[in-house]
């Protein structure tokens, strides 16, 4: 597996580099980020899966958190949301296609060619990141926003042994009853709803799939997509059922944007630091 860096900047005594390379599980190039801190390591490699609509760059560029990652020691590495080129199917919506790949591997035509972002993050990245990074495989952590957000909490209620973290900011928790979910479920996965169960954080806890790791979610009051998209309620009532550790937090006057990660993201980044430690 070669990598191409393709850019490299220190900050915060430590580096941001993006990188390049040809994924066999995808069948495209892909791109990510690595945010790796001052020192030698091995350091907790901590994954950030990031909404729709959005790259690599989104939160290496409005989050901040080189810094509190920096002091912390935490690597942080930011996969792309999903497989992209001119001969990968795309859909002119921003929420579905190039930029919406919801962390699934998907079953459907024109999708599931390239459409395979969990395997490719779990099995492909994973391993090219061991290889080529300084990052303790052992203590690995994840979280994300919005889309990404969700992807976190299925990655991490799936694996458990994997991911010793996992936060959220902005969830989308319960994508089956959603319209964000059921259009993306509905062309990935198709119609038959016994295909999305395992790709939706709410059913995933309902069936017995629970995680060690106590899951820090912060959703904004003044978020214009939490009441319809997001609902973290569902996902609270379904945790306090089954004994799963939830934290989930709504914070006033705060929306949907970088703006309100930014706000928190020391929060969660030191979150993660605690449990990794
Ligand atoms: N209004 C947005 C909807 C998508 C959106 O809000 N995306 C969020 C993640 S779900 C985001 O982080 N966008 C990129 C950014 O703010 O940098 C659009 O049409 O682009």
């Amino acid at each position: 597996m070669t990598l191409t860096t393709k850019s490299e900047w220190k900050s915060f005594g430590g580096t941001l580099s993006v990188h390049e390379h040809e994924s066999k599980v995808t069948g495209t190039p892909m791109t990510f980020a690595v945010y790796s801190p001052p020192g030698d390591g091995p350091f907790p490699v901590l994954w950030y899966l990031s909404g729709l609509t959005c790259n690599w760059s989104n939160v290496m560029e409005k989050s901040g958190l080189q810094r509190i990652a920096s002091e912390l020691g935490l690597m942080i590495i930011a996969p792309d949301t999903s497989p992209r080129g001119d001969n990968v199917a795309n859909d002119d919506a921003y929420d579905l296609g190039q930029g919406a790949g919801f962390y699934l591997s998907a079953t459907q035509e024109p999708w599931a060619q390239h459409y395979k972002m969990d395997e490719y993050i779990l099995s492909e990245l994973t391993r090219l990141v061991a290889k080529n990074f300084n990052g303790d495989m052992e203590r690995q952590g994840v979280f994300g926003h919005s889309m990404g957000g969700h992807g976190a909490i299925t990655f991490a209620l799936k694996n458990p042994d994997h991911f010793k973290s996992c936060s959220a900011f902005s969830p989308i928790t319960s994508p089956s009853v959603v319209p964000w979910g059921e259009k993306a479920f509905i062309a990935y996965l198709g119609k038959d709803k016994s295909a999305w169960a395992a790709y939706d954080a709410t059913e995933l806890v309902r069936s017995g799939h629970t995680t060690e790791a106590h899951i820090l979610i912060d959703t904004g009051l003044a978020d214009d997509f939490r009441e319809v998209h997001l609902k973290p309620e569902i996902f609270k009532g379904v945790c306090e059922a089954a004994g799963q550790k939830l934290t989930s937090r709504l914070q006033e006057g705060y929306d949907h944007s970088y703006y309100f990660v930014a706000t928190f993201m020391e929060d969660h980044l030191r979150w993660h630091a605690e449990a990794l430690k």
